[in-house]
């Protein structure tokens, strides 16, 4: 695993999403500084995840991405034009994901295919091709309340991926889920973002999903929240493959994992002073 400090310049090659020296001030009764100068690039094919104190900015940083809202300072571009509103190339899922509960799981994964007006044919087959990924072929006549947990986070993830974004942005989507059925999304998400080649920013809390899923681990300081630090990381890989949990017992990674959870155990401790 090679450590590097965020560098602009290089990162500018193959990108697809770009932040320029974004800052975010939230106007409430006194104002909120939420960002402060981040760049950061996406590149084709990444997989990059945000760890961060609570409040440093993370989920305001991925709304700027998806074009909720708008920077106050500073550029964010995708393919070369700036992010101006919400656009089905970037996907969004969130921990709680919003379905529609008067839907059936098929009329959910297909909900924004009709918005689009993609042809019904195409549309029902795109529709089963992605219940199918995501494991829920068997549940397609199934309404959320029908669901479990882990089931819902299935045919939110079908429903962004069924539109082909580019970009998938994933705000802790498993951060409600048990134990067990985490490792199972991780692995179903490793497996879809490898078949799709889709560039991912997820948003965790949990260091060991970062460093098992991501090809790249920021570290935000606390808020107003900056790019502190960046792992390149490859566990994910070898987690893909045979004897996967040795992966997570070996030096490398707990050497990595303990770096990280001191950065940010630093910034929780200066946050409380
Ligand atoms: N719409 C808003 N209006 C005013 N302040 C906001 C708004 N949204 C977020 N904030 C504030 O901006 C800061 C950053 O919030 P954000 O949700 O981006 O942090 P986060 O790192 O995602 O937090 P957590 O890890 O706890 O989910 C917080 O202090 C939050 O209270």
């Amino acid at each position: 695993m090679v450590l590097s400090e965020p560098g602009w310049a290089e990162e500018q090659a193959d990108a697809v999403v770009v932040l320029k020296n974004v800052s975010l001030t939230y106007q409430a009764d006194s104002d909120i500084y939420a960002l402060a100068n981040i760049d950061l690039s996406l590149h084709e094919g990444e997989f990059v995840c945000l760890l961060g104190p609570s409040g440093c900015g993370k989920s305001t940083l991925l709304k700027i991405v998806a074009g909720f809202i708008s920077p106050s300072a500073g550029q964010a571009v995708m393919d070369g034009a700036a992010i101006q509103g919400a656009d089905w190339h970037r996907g969004v899922v969130f921990q709680q994901p919003p379905l529609y509960p008067w839907l059936t799981t098929r009329d959910n994964v297909r909900f924004g295919l009709r918005m689009r007006n993609i042809p019904e044919s195409e549309s029902r087959q795109l529709t089963e091709e992605y219940l199918r990924k995501v494991g829920l072929e068997e549940f397609g006549n199934h309404k959320p309340y029908e669901l479990s947990g882990g089931m819902k986070q299935r045919v939110a993830i079908a429903r962004s991926l069924v539109n082909k974004p580019r970009v998938l942005l994933m705000d802790e989507p498993f951060g409600a889920l048990d134990a067990l059925t985490r490792e199972q999304m991780q692995s179903l998400l490793r497996n879809i973002w490898w078949e799709s080649k889709c560039t991912i920013l997820f948003i965790t809390h949990d260091v060991d999903e970062a460093l098992a899923l991501g090809t790249r681990v920021l570290v935000m300081s606390k808020r107003p929240g900056r790019i502190v630090k960046e792992f390149k990381t490859s566990f994910t890989y070898a987690i893909s493959g045979e004897n996967s949990n040795r992966v997570r017992y070996t030096a490398q990674f707990l050497q990595a994992r303990e770096e990280i959870l001191e950065l940010i155990n630093r910034q929780e401790i200066s946050y409380i002073i």
